[in-house]
């Protein structure tokens, strides 16, 4: 045996690793990827030489691994939520001279079922589980938190710890931003860290509701309040969020007689359902979010003042995509990810100019635009990485004049930049052939080379 492990370790390591159909991953003591065994990389659909390098949790989703290096501590049979999937992972830290110099993570089952299949004991626990899980979902409504918001911007960082602060409180909250940036993630992530976390969140578009049904969606009606309403009556937003968080919606669209309805509940804490005898209490927490610019609605007579400050007690101001382009690379990669899960098929990175095309870009549907742009992409390519034909032409075209302040030279020089650099990538250096694909002669080309310092 002494002999077996000292001439063959590391092909027995590599059998024991590779043969099982367990996933296994190695990270050295910064949380970089050292090791990831084949059954892992088939799991979490990435190439081994994407991953090996990289930090853990930009490979693998909800990972624990870089803590248990920062702890030391152990973690066995811990649930993982992985693709989609309830896993169950064990992770240990890997000492050298008692210092931890990495950790080692197992996945056992890669899912509750094939978990299931193995024991059947803990079956009935696991399923109650689910079902309250899933009851609560249903009842609560609010489905992300904070790790769904994908950032690294100083000013993401500063509004996460912000939202942290003010979660646990009752305070109103109310949250402004262009559409699209993630005021809704925000909602979420609020009630979440909330002390109403398992009471309800309930959502009122605002801007979609009719005027003529908005008292009854809001408060509710008794039964027989008017000809078409229910048996027994039906309870409004208000009721149904009740002891949790009423998340209002494009407040700023609301009509005027719905704000001095909407104002008084909130003044008083009582809602009166349609056809109702009396009044009945009413606790929640309101969080609200617009795009308009509330102040010039007031100044118009088309907002009123008075819900203003009720609703203003904090704001969290969401930027703009524009305003945070250190964000765009990290939040490609993550929707690649989450929709190519979705979508069923292999496409795992981007060339690097479509980063930059995504830098130039103004993005006036921020995030949300660039989860569209994304899935577009990834349906039209053709490889494995998405490439600058895969993407709409507005975007092209408008990636230059995205900056208007810079000037129309400046505009014009970087798109010829941009326009050589990548016709000598295509022509794998070769300065004749970028000439004739740009049309243009050899010596214009040089001139433009050496101009651009290509
Ligand atoms: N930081 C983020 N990380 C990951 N996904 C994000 C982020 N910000 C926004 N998204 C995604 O972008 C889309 C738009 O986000 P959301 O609905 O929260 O924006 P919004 O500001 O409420 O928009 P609107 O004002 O139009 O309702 C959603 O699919 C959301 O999941």
């Amino acid at each position: 045996m002494d002999s077996l492990l000292g001439y063959h370790r590391y092909d027995l390591f590599e059998t024991f690793f590779e043969s099982g159909n367990f996933c296994i991953v190695i990270v050295d003591h910064e949380g970089l990827i050292s090791y990831l065994n084949e059954e892992y990389c088939r799991f979490l659909n990435v190439k081994k030489s994407e991953a090996l390098g990289h930090h853990v949790t930009s490979i693998i989703e909800n990972t624990r691994m870089h803590l248990v290096v920062d702890s030391g501590e152990e973690e066995i049979a811990d649930l993982q939520y992985i693709r989609g999937n309830y896993m169950i992972a064990s992770r240990i830290p890997l000492r050298s001279e008692g210092e931890v110099v990495g950790a080692l993570g197992m996945v056992l089952f890669r899912d509750t079922e094939e978990w299931l299949k193995m024991n059947s004991h803990i079956k009935e626990l696991l399923l109650e589980l689910e079902a309250y899980r899933t009851q609560l979902q249903q009842k609560n409504g609010a489905v992300y938190s904070l790790h769904h918001i994908i950032s690294r911007s100083n000013t993401m960082d500063q509004l996460k710890n912000k939202v942290k602060k003010i979660a646990p409180g009752d305070v109103s909250v109310l949250l402004r931003g262009e559409s699209g940036t993630g005021k809704e993630l925000f909602a979420h992530s609020l009630h979440h860290l909330s002390e109403r976390s398992t009471q309800p969140f309930v959502k009122v578009n605002c801007a979609a509701i009719p005027d003529n049904l908005l008292e009854s969606e809001l408060f509710g009606y008794q039964e027989g309040a008017f000809t078409g309403a229910k048996r027994g009556g039906k309870p409004g937003k208000f009721q149904l969020a009740d002891g949790g968080t009423l998340f209002l919606d494009e407040i700023g669209d609301m009509p005027l007689n719905a704000q001095v309805k909407i104002l008084r509940v909130l003044q008083e804490g009582e809602v009166e359902a349609v056809g109702a005898l009396k009044p009945e209490k009413i606790d929640v927490r309101i969080i609200a979010s617009t795009h308009q610019p509330l102040e010039e609605l007031i100044e118009s007579k088309e907002f009123r003042e008075d819900l203003f400050y009720r609703i203003n007690v904090v704001q969290l101001q969401i930027p703009s995509l524009r305003d945070r382009k250190e964000d765009i690379r990290l939040l490609a990669k993550s929707l690649l990810h989450k929709l190519t899960e979705r979508i069923g098929k292999r496409v795992v990175d981007f060339e690097e100019e479509v980063f930059e095309i995504f830098q130039a870009y103004h993005w006036p549907g921020n995030v949300r635009e660039l989860e569209n742009v994304v899935e577009s992409a990834v349906y039209l390519t053709n490889t494995e990485v998405i490439r600058v034909e895969d993407l709409p032409a507005h975007l092209l075209s408008h990636s230059y004049l995205g900056e208007e302040t810079q000037g129309l030279k400046a505009i014009m020089d970087k798109a010829e930049k941009q326009a050589v650099e990548r016709a000598l990538k295509k022509a794998d250096g070769d300065k004749s052939k970028a000439a004739e694909l740009l049309n243009i002669g050899k010596s214009s080309l040089y001139d433009k080379v050496k101009k651009y310092q290509l």
